[in-house]
């Protein structure tokens, strides 16, 4: 479970984020939408405990900056960050030995196999592209069998065959429970998994809505009339 409460971060004087509160529960998708600058990604970085921030953080009871939290989190960022001078293969083994993970080798395979970067195994990172360096970063985080995820606009350059990957382990982690957040402007990837959507303006939680409340109406729709005050799109 992801627990944000009476979350506010400021960058000097400017306010980026502004009160929030949000609860992601065991097997549930949070999706963060917004306009640039709305606070998204702020959010997501206080919640990996890369910020300073006023309010509580907890990830399944721990403080998120606690070794506890750490260990069950997986964080995937906007802009991976891999080491230039390892391969593909000795990511994973790098997480797996920080994480002391056991038998790591076969999930290890699959992911790869998954992702299409089986054959990319020995290149290092500095000899990878966007897409592929976001393809070790989710393999990285899925690894480690999180109990919380969050996504920072995970779809970006990433190929078709990918984006498809991402979405089944996206439903296997909803599956087994895991609490997840993604940060997106492509609304309609994450129309099958959604469970609640948190609509940002101006580093504040304008709208939060679960799926039932939707009922038959759109996603989209719905995003324009809290951001733009009209659910009708400009031609
Ligand atoms: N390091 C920083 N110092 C000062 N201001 C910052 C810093 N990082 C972000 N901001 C400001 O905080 C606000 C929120 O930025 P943030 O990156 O969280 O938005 P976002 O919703 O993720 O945007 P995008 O959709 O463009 O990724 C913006 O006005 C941005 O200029």
């Amino acid at each position: 479970m992801i627990e944000v409460k009476n979350l506010t971060k400021r960058y000097g004087k400017f306010v980026a984020n502004s009160d929030i509160t949000l609860t992601v529960m065991p097997g549930e998708l949070t999706v963060l939408l917004g306009p640039n600058g709305a606070g998204k990604s702020t959010l997501i970085k206080s919640i990996c405990g890369l910020l300073r921030f006023n309010g509580s953080i907890t990830i399944s009871g721990y403080d998120n900056r606690s070794i506890e939290a750490k260990r069950i989190l997986g964080y995937v960022p906007e802009m991976p960050a891999l080491y230039p001078m390892l391969t593909v293969r000795e990511h994973l083994e790098f997480i797996a030995r920080a994480y002391e993970l056991d038998s790591w080798e076969v999930l290890a395979d699959e992911l790869l196999g998954r992702f299409e970067l089986d054959d990319k195994q020995n290149k290092l990172g500095k000899e990878l592209s966007k897409g592929m360096q976001q393809k070790v970063s989710i393999c990285c985080a899925a690894l480690t069998r999180p109990q919380a995820v969050i996504f920072d606009e995970p779809l970006v350059g990433l190929d078709p065959h990918a984006i498809r990957e991402l979405k089944k382990l996206i439903a296997e982690f909803k599956h087994n429970g895991c609490a997840m957040i993604i940060s997106t402007h492509m609304i309609e990837s994450v129309e099958e998994n959604w469970d609640t959507t948190c609509i940002m303006t101006k580093g504040k939680i304008a709208r939060s809505c679960r799926r039932d409340e939707l009922g038959s109406g759109d996603l989209e729709d719905l995003y324009f009339t809290i951001t733009e005050g009209s659910g009708v799109k400009e031609a």
